[in-house]
């Protein structure tokens, strides 16, 4: 998978994943009108409307990106009809030739993160026949628990060529408090980032591992150490837009072929209509809206990556 999101990125010139984020209030009151109408007020309701809300956004723009990245959470908010609607959208996305980056963030003991592993990236056996789960590219882990946390998920990668985004550095403005304490005089995130490294050099795909990083677009100079890190490691790097990060912050968290990293905008994107700058297109037209956010964004980081 690592090598489809590379050419993808090749192919579009565009390093940038669409944050499928669906809040019911991103959600305009034609289409949660119409989902109500069918289904009540309902999870059931809900989940219609933001399923029919991500297929308006990437029908819209999936010929200009190279993947998505829908965040579970969004989903799990409206229970078992919101996780249909999550399946949906990774289903649907994957028909249109996008990556998808499935933002679970999970990690636990081993013999848990084989199941969530299995359940995300992988195959369950029931009796004689394999069942894919969820079924995305790639996942999003969270590192905490160590190594034994982490080996069930790349031994499902391994099996089924699909990928990982370890959390290294997060976009938040909390994530130094544990995540810059020092450790015999280095931050804990570089120590994270080495194993990193060291977790992806077997798992390596044409160009890059397949066993990536989470660093945020908020903390540009930590992402140009890191970048260093892990030279082989592709750096998933949310933060740009709704959280603040800009295009001239980024450039570091690129290598010097112009791979390397690809940054995630969500609100920035599947809201753009509430903006003032798309405001002309409508709540009617929000797929134009993010459309033309789509474009703004990889226009403000290209032009970065050239004035390097
Ligand atoms: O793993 C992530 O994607 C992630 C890591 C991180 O450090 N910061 C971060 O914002 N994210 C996710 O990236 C998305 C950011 O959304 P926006 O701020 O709306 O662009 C959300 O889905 C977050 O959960």
């Amino acid at each position: 998978m690592i090598n489809k999101l590379v050419e993808n990125i090749k192919k579009t010139g565009a390093p940038i994943v669409v944050g499928l984020d669906p809040m019911l209030n991103y959600v305009p009151e034609h289409v949660q009108k119409k989902a109500f109408a069918e289904y009540g007020e309902t999870l059931e309701g809900a989940a219609e409307a933001i399923w029919q809300f991500n297929k308006e956004i990437v029908d819209k723009t999936y010929d200009l990106i190279p993947a998505v990245k829908p965040q579970i959470a969004m989903y799990e908010q409206f229970g078992v009809p919101g996780l249909v609607a999550f399946k949906k959208t990774v289903d649907y996305c994957k028909s249109k030739g996008l990556v998808v980056i499935g933002d679970v963030k999970r990690g636990d003991i081993g013999s848990t993160s084989a199941a969530y592993a299995v359940g995300h990236l992988g195959h369950v056996q029931v009796g004689k026949n394999r069942y894919a789960g969820f079924d995305e590219d790639f996942a999003t882990v969270n590192p905490y628990l160590g190594s034994d946390g982490i080996n069930p998920f790349i031994d499902v990668c391994k099996e089924e060529k699909k990928g990982l985004f370890i959390l290294v550095k997060t976009s938040n403005p909390s994530s130094g408090e544990f995540q810059d304490r020092l450790i015999d005089g280095r931050p804990l995130y570089e120590l994270v980032g080495e194993k990193v490294a060291a977790w992806g050099e077997e798992c390596m795909g044409d160009e890059y591992s397949y066993i990536g990083a989470v660093v945020g677009a908020t903390y540009p100079e930590m992402g140009k150490v890191l970048r260093k890190i892990m030279p082989k490691a592709y750096i998933l790097v949310p933060g740009y837009g709704a959280q603040g990060g800009k295009g001239k912050d980024l450039v570091h968290f690129f290598n010097e072929d112009g791979l390397g990293a690809i940054v995630n905008s969500s609100r920035g994107i599947i809201a753009a209509y509430k903006q003032e700058q798309y405001a002309k297109f409508g709540a009617e037209n929000f797929g134009d809206a993010s459309r033309a956010a789509v474009e703004a964004m990889i226009a403000d980081i290209g032009g970065a990556l050239n004035n390097r």
